[in-house]
């Protein structure tokens, strides 16, 4: 296994039926992929599935992690509760490109029930694909932390 090619993925019962896909994009360029689930249409807390990816992207074991609930925004929030995390909510390639090159995003959270499965296929590939552009936003994304 190529250890800088890792990803972690979770989801919620709404995002569960993007999950399989979103592995497959994972798997087509190269990745590793970890799978914290869920893994079943059955109502759980996103929280439960958040927390082990963004924990395996915080130590180092995964490079990237993506997390997906209904809208997004619980698991992007949950994730970002983590020091070493910065996870960006994307709905199209754009933001998802953007996410890499000027946050250094290493989380992508994606709202399943408001884009298809192509969509979000996707923007975890542009997400993939783009890398941290540096100087003036490696300034910016120092200044995120606070103690
Ligand atoms: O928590 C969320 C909103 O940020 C996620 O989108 C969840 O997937 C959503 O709340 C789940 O809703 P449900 O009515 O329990 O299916």
């Amino acid at each position: 296994m190529d250890n800088n090619k890792t990803a972690a993925i979770g989801c919620d019962h709404a995002g569960y039926p993007y999950k399989a896909r979103l592995k497959e994009v994972l798997s087509e360029k190269g990745w590793a992929v970890k799978d914290f689930g869920t893994d079943s249409p059955e109502s759980v807390d996103y929280p439960d599935f958040v927390h082990p990816v963004a924990n395996m992207v915080e130590s180092g074991e995964a490079q990237l992690g993506i997390v997906i609930c209904g809208s997004g925004n619980g698991v992007a929030i949950t994730a970002n509760k983590h020091q070493g995390i910065r996870a960006a909510l994307c709905w199209n390639t754009a933001l998802a490109e953007l996410a890499r090159q000027h946050n250094n995003a290493n989380v992508l959270a994606i709202p399943a029930r408001f884009i298809s499965e192509e969509e979000a296929a996707a923007i975890a590939l542009a997400f993939l694909g783009a890398s941290f552009e540096g100087g003036r936003h490696a300034r910016r994304v120092g200044k995120i932390a606070c103690s």
